[in-house]
């Protein structure tokens, strides 16, 4: 049986209908941040095609598993009782594709993604109540899951008793008919949540075209989802080869952003991908002090982390780590420009108080965000090194104001 705390069974209830099959609803009305579950997976898998130690799920070359207490312990509770009952005999002869596929595609439409321990990997998990809630891709909830695989849900808004309780089981920095795809291949649904049916995606754009018909200045063509012109795909798919292509080459991310907004709204989901990626680089670029970076540089990443922003903000309401990650690059670039301004005579003492004291405001935000990620996670990680520099920040303002009313 999986380890869980009280609050799943206390604050939600499993319902039932055609529509959804099973799924989750508020029994209570749920503060923002408020933890409706945490479970431990009751099965982890690796990846297709990963070797992995059972133990500590590092990538290993060959199998490590036998004689380690996990080893021992599926021994005792699942490999024996199976065998003592006769159905692994049993599975020999009856056992067939169809048998291993569905079982298969049981677990891909009800496990989790879970970070394995090194850097870009991953493994899958099931949980058994996890695996109850539906998808949104407005969702309520969060999913965070830590070191020890332990997953948290928990509420990214306030929830009135009697709502659905949804997750989102895809990227909402996708368009609608990617999300729909994803959704469609791999949990065999087709998605009519508020943001599916809106073509403008309320209203971010994030599937629109600039309209190249007339001259207006923001003229744009929304794209309903299944319109499915040949021309339009190729188009996307050339742009996705592209962007695919230009790897961490800066300057090649910048022609093709400027190329695509010609094609494609601001605020197109690839237009966003390009922008992230563009944010990533100049990120590294910043941090590394020997390339001594100009104002300019810092500028575009600030724009950057704004303009992605601005659509988070609509398509991710509330608690979002993304944009709680995105709130704290855009404050830490912001600062870091107005301190370099200063020190080159740039920017007054008190012009540099009020951009740290905007800045202050802006790390608390995303403070506010961050906090709920459990501590062994690296999410949970970041907030606290942010506390560590909110005190750091808060004590430069003090000590600036003070030298400005001597
Ligand atoms: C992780 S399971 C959720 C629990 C599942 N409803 C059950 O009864 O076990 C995912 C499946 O739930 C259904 N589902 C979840 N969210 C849905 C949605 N927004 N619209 C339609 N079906 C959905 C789909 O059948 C999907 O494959």
């Amino acid at each position: 049986m999986a380890a869980v705390t009280d609050d799943f069974v206390k604050k939600c209830e499993v319902k039932q209908n055609e529509a959804l099959g099973r799924f989750v609803v508020a029994q209570c009305n749920l503060r923002a941040g408020e933890t409706v579950l945490l479970e431990q997976p009751i099965v982890v898998l690796p990846h297709m095609g990963d070797r992995r130690c059972s133990k500590c799920f590092k990538l290993t070359q060959s199998f490590c598993r036998k004689g380690t207490d996990i080893w021992k312990h599926y021994q005792e509770h699942a490999f024996a009782p199976l065998e003592a009952s006769g159905v692994l005999r049993h599975l020999q002869t009856e056992a067939d594709e169809d048998l291993v596929q569905g079982l298969l595609s049981i677990l891909d439409v009800n496990a989790y993604e879970i970070r394995a321990p090194e850097a870009g990997g991953s493994m899958k998990g099931l949980y058994r109540r996890a695996a109850l809630f539906a998808h949104s891709c407005i969702p309520n909830l969060v999913t965070a899951i830590d070191e020890e695989r332990r997953i948290k849900v928990y509420a990214n808004r306030f929830i009135a008793a009697g709502e659905i309780l949804y997750i989102c089981y895809t990227n909402v920095l996708l368009g609608t008919e990617e999300r729909r795809e994803i959704l469609k291949v791999g949990k065999y649904f087709h998605c009519s949540c508020p943001r599916c049916q809106d073509p403008t995606e309320l209203g971010t754009h994030m599937s629109s075209f600039i309209c190249s018909h007339c001259s207006c200045p923001d003229g744009f063509i929304i794209r309903h989802a299944g319109d499915g012109h040949e021309f339009v795909s190729n188009m996307l798919e050339r742009a996705k080869e592209e962007i695919f292509h230009a790897k961490d080459d800066i300057y090649r991310l910048e022609l093709l952003l400027a190329k695509l907004s010609r094609l494609l709204h601001r605020n197109h989901y690839l237009m966003l991908d390009l922008k992230q990626n563009i944010a990533s680089i100049l990120r590294q670029i910043l941090q590394n002090i020997t390339h001594r970076p100009n104002r300019k540089v810092y500028e575009r990443k600030i724009r950057l982390c704004q303009e992605i922003l601005l659509v988070l903000k609509v398509v991710a309401p509330g608690i979002s780590r993304l944009k709680a990650i995105a709130l704290y690059e855009l404050a830490n670039t912001q600062a870091e420009l107005a301190r370099k301004q200063y020190s080159e005579q740039e920017l007054s003492a008190s012009d540099l108080q009020a951009t740290l004291e905007q800045v202050e405001v802006m790390i608390r935000e995303s403070l506010r965000m961050l906090l709920f990620e459990p501590l062994a996670t690296p999410e949970g990680q970041l907030s606290r090194s942010l506390l560590r520099e909110l005190k750091e920040l808060q004590d430069d303002i003090k000590n600036i104001q003070e030298s400005n009313d001597d």
